[in-house]
């Protein structure tokens, strides 16, 4: 492919393959998004900083499999960014004096139009990635309307450029931005909106942010799901979810991974990174955040042999998070944290204490839940007198989390006791 604009050759792209981490969330998305860029439509990634948008943006125009125009919005831009300018003179002079008596002099000045990325994507059928778009002015992306709707980009008058290109039939356009509220954001015109798919990016599952840590940083993926239940955990606690947690999970799992740091609460220069990568995040006062970041430390637990990595699933990771587990493993106790990390368990976060408090006021409870599928559970070990935890789970087509999590609830309460990896229920006295 030739591509005229000299200054743009190095703004197309390739993006390098098997970088890009794919789950079934991810899929999911991508599989729509495709599905607008095959029938010509622009489509638009939103949400909050750090959901992925720009790798996934990036991701569906390798898709595409044409080159790639780069463009990220920024304030200062003038429509002339987007679409081209003069540029310069071309000066010709002429001096015929074949007969040596008569010179002849003809002097020309002609300017110059340089396409900027919009136009050479549009004259060329690139893949034209926008990045933030509307942290550009709406007046500026005003070119796009004409460009997305009639396929014709207008052009400034100008002596030697034709006033309109006809967008090329493989031009597709894939916009990103993060929410009006966010700093240097300008409000999007509705014409513009109308004329894109808008596909929202919500905060990566723990599946996801697992994977991505893992294949980034190259930490093994129980470590990659103990720092992200950890940052989400402290993000619930602190209400951090204007941004994704995933950029600071990313923080912590890098420099673990590369200054071969052991990922442990127990472990002080853990702790130390964590904090330093976190406090800052939120609104809170270093000490109030030291005390809720201790808080979460102390209530990680260990789940059971049984649970492998495999059950990681975004449905059980999110139960984890929303049910009461009660054999809490004390950081302060690593005797009991070694006994049951002997059983090859699997550490997790668990917000027991937290996940039940006001966001707002984390003295006052809001509600006390009780864990799923808790009741049904104890009233089938009621008839059955005794199951073991696969037949349980089986029964109620559950995950194995959410399983254990029921079990130990009821074990807790002295309803269940476990035997033999046999569950039995506790006869009254
Ligand atoms: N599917 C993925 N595969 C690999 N890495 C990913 C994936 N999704 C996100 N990431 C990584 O997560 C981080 C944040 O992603 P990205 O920059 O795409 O987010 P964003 O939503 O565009 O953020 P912002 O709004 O701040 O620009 C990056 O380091 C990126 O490499």
């Amino acid at each position: 492919m030739t591509i005229t604009a000299n200054n743009n050759k190095r703004a197309v792209l390739r993006v390098r393959p098997g970088q890009f981490v794919v789950t079934p969330a991810i899929e999911q998305v991508a599989i729509r998004a495709l599905r607008y860029l095959a029938s010509g439509f622009a489509i638009h990634l939103r949400g909050p900083a750090g959901t992925g948008k720009t790798t996934l943006a990036m991701h569906l125009a390798n898709c595409l499999d044409r080159p790639i125009m780069l463009i990220f919005g920024d304030d200062e831009f003038k429509s002339s960014d987007l679409i081209g300018s003069e540029s310069g003179y071309t000066h010709k002079k002429l001096l015929d004096n074949y007969i040596h008596s008569v010179l002849k002099v003809e002097d020309e000045f002609k300017q110059n139009w340089v396409d900027s990325r919009l136009t050479l994507a549009c004259r060329e059928g690139l893949t034209l990635v926008y990045d933030e778009f509307n942290r550009s002015r709406p007046e500026v992306n005003n070119v796009l309307l004409s460009a997305l709707e009639e396929k014709i980009l207008t052009l400034p008058p100008s002596s030697n450029q034709p006033e309109y290109l006809h967008v090329h039939s493989q031009f597709r356009a894939i916009f990103t931005s993060n929410p009006e509220e966010y700093c240097g954001v300008h409000s999007t015109q509705d014409a513009l909106m109308d004329r894109l798919v808008t596909i929202n990016m919500p905060e990566p599952d723990e599946l996801t942010q697992t994977e991505i840590l893992a294949n980034k940083t190259g930490i093994n993926r129980l470590d990659a799901h103990l720092i992200v239940q950890l940052v989400k955990a402290f993000r619930l606690r602190t209400g951090g979810e204007k941004t994704s947690g995933l950029r600071s999970c990313l923080m912590i799992a890098k420099v673990c991974a590369e200054h071969n740091i052991l990922v442990s609460p127990e472990n002080s220069d853990f702790r130390e990174i964590c904090a330093d990568v976190l406090f800052n995040r939120t609104k809170w006062s270093a000490s109030e955040a030291t005390t809720i970041f201790l808080e979460l430390l102390n209530h990680i637990r260990v789940l059971p042999v049984e649970e492998s990595q495999d059950s990681i699933t975004p449905e059980n990771t999110d139960a984890m998070l929303t049910a009461f587990p009660e054999r809490l493993v004390d950081v302060a106790s690593p005797k009991e944290e070694s006994e049951a990390g002997a059983e090859g368990g699997f550490p997790t976060i668990i917000d027991s204490n937290f996940s039940d408090l006001h966001p707002e006021d984390p003295q006052q409870p809001v509600v006390d839940k009780p864990v799923p599928f808790e009741k049904e559970i104890y009233q089938y070990l009621q008839q059955r007198k005794s199951a073991a935890l696969a037949v349980i789970q089986k029964e109620f087509n559950l995950n194995r989390i959410s399983t254990t999590n029921a079990l130990n609830a009821l074990e807790q309460k002295g309803l269940v006791s476990k035997n033999d990896r046999l569950y039995t229920i506790e006869e009254p006295n």
